[in-house]
C-alpha cells in the first residue's frame, strides 16, 4: 500500500455504551488525506457520541481510532491535539475580553514562538479574511465572526485534519454562505470532518456524507446521492420521501 493510500483518520469497530444505551456499534470509518467529509443524521443517531470519539472527549467502549497510521485510542484531548488534530467543539473557546489578533496570537503562542507566531497569525487573518476586524475584541463581534476567529485560532497550529462539531449552528444564510467559502479553504491543505445538520451547507460543501441512524453508519455517498435517496429521507421524516 502507498502512503496516499492510508487514510489520514479511520476507526475500527468503535462502540459507545451509556448504561444500558448503545449510542455507537461497530463503526469503521476512513477519511482520505485532504479529504472533506460531512456526519449527518437524525437527532439521536449517534454523530455526537462518535465526533466525540474521534476527540477522545469519550473513550469509545470498543473498537480503535488511527490518525496518520498511527493507534492513537489510548490518547487524550490535549494529545492529539499536540499530534496535529484541529478541534471545534460547539463551546466557544475564545477569551471575550481580547481582540481578534491577542486570541489568535494567544493560539499560536502555544505551538510556537516569537516570529513564527506572527506568521501564523498573519496567515490565518489573511485565510480567513478577517483583515477588517483585527483590531475589535471578540464581545463585540457578531456570532458568525466569533465562529472564523475561532477556526483562524484552529489553523494557526496549521493541523493535519480538523474536527468541527456544527460550525455553522446559529448563524444567518449570509453568514453560512461565507463559512462555506471559509471551509474551501482551509480543505485546499487541511482534511476535515464535520458534523453539521444544515442540509444547505452540506449541500454546499458537495463532498462525500457519511449517514448516521440508530448508532451505526447507515449510508456513505455523494452529497447529491444522499439528497436524493428515498431511503435517508426515510430515515430522516419517518416516510418515503428525500432530504429538504
Ligand atoms: N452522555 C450520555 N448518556 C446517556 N446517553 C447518551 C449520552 N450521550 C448520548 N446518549 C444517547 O446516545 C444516542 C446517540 O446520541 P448522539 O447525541 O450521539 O446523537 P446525535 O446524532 O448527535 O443527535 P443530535 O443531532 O440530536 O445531537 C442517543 O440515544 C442519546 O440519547
Amino acid at each position: 500500500m502507498t502512503d496516499t493510500a492510508t487514510p489520514i483518520l479511520s476507526t475500527t469497530n468503535i462502540g459507545k455504551q451509556f448504561g444500558g444505551v448503545k449510542a455507537l456499534e461497530g463503526i469503521d470509518f476512513a477519511l482520505a488525506e485532504g479529504e472533506l467529509r460531512c456526519l449527518i443524521g437524525p437527532n439521536g443517531a449517534g454523530k455526537s457520541t462518535f465526533f466525540r470519539c474521534l476527540t477522545k472527549q469519550y473513550q469509545p467502549t470498543t473498537g480503535k481510532v488511527f490518525f496518520r497510521g498511527r493507534n492513537v485510542s489510548r490518547l487524550k484531548t490535549h494529545e492529539i491535539a499536540r499530534l496535529g488534530i484541529g478541534i471545534k467543539t460547539q463551546v466557544p473557546n475564545v477569551f471575550d475580553g481580547l481582540t481578534v489578533r491577542e486570541n489568535l496570537h494567544l493560539a499560536a503562542s502555544a505551538r510556537m514562538s516569537g516570529h513564527e507566531a506572527s506568521t501564523a497569525c498573519d496567515e490565518a487573518i489573511e485565510r480567513m479574511a478577517l483583515q477588517r476586524i483585527v483590531h475589535e475584541r471578540l464581545d463585540r463581534l457578531s456570532h458568525g465572526q466569533r465562529q472564523w476567529v475561532e477556526l483562524a485560532m484552529i489553523i494557526t497550529s496549521r493541523p493535519f485534519l480538523i474536527l468541527l462539531d456544527e460550525p455553522t449552528a446559529g448563524m444567518t444564510s449570509e453568514e453560512v454562505g461565507k463559512t462555506v467559502e471559509l471551509i474551501h479553504e482551509i480543505n485546499r491543505d487541511t482534511a476535515l470532518v464535520i458534523v453539521e445538520h444544515d442540509m444547505n451547507f452540506v449541500r454546499a460543501i458537495a463532498r462525500k456524507v457519511t449517514v448516521f441512524h440508530q448508532g451505526k453508519i447507515f449510508a456513505e455517498e455523494s452529497a447529491d446521492e444522499i439528497m436524493r435517496d428515498p431511503k435517508v429521507g426515510e430515515i430522516y421524516l419517518g416516510k418515503r420521501n428525500t432530504v429538504q
